[in-house]
């Protein structure tokens, strides 16, 4: 298992310029290089497939029509224990018990619009991003 590579998104509510960049800066000053980046939309449907683990939860529905309602942006990040480093970095999932400094806390509103998402185990990174990239889009 390579434990170097991660995958990480910026959702909706957290997809305005400042925020991106802020964002950005977060995550590169934690020691992450960015291997793949991508600006897209998802479908309702991709949504749902996306979060198919989720699939029966009361909050399916909001997630899924919030992940929808505009751009978000994939990447692929590399640096040692990505999966540790990154989760800790966006802190937990509802930004009001998100420790200090975290991202969830700087740029998260509630469980919804909690500003990012971060694979939470090196199978599911791998899943999640050939979920938006090719192998050849992929640095
Ligand atoms: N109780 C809830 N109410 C509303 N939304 C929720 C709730 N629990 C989870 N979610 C949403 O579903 C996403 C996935 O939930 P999960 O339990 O996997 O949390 P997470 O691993 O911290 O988040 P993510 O997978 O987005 O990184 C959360 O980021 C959040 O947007």
């Amino acid at each position: 298992m390579n434990t170097r590579f991660t995958f990480c998104m910026i959702k909706p509510d957290a997809f305005k310029s400042d925020t991106v960049s802020d964002i950005l800066l977060d995550i590169l000053k934690a020691g992450f290089k960015i291997r793949g980046i991508k600006i897209t939309m998802l479908t309702k449907s991709k949504a749902e497939q996306f979060y198919d683990i989720h699939q029966g939860k009361e909050f399916f529905d909001r997630l899924t029509t919030f992940m929808s309602s505009g751009p978000v942006m994939a990447m692929v990040l590399e640096r040692p224990d990505a999966v540790e480093s990154m989760r800790k970095l966006i802190g937990k999932t509802d930004p009001a018990q998100a420790e200090e400094g975290t991202i969830r806390k700087k740029f998260g509103s509630d469980t919804t619009h909690n500003a990012v998402h971060a694979a939470d185990s090196y199978e599911n990174a791998e899943r999640e991003w050939s979920f938006f990239f090719s192998k050849r889009e992929i640095y």
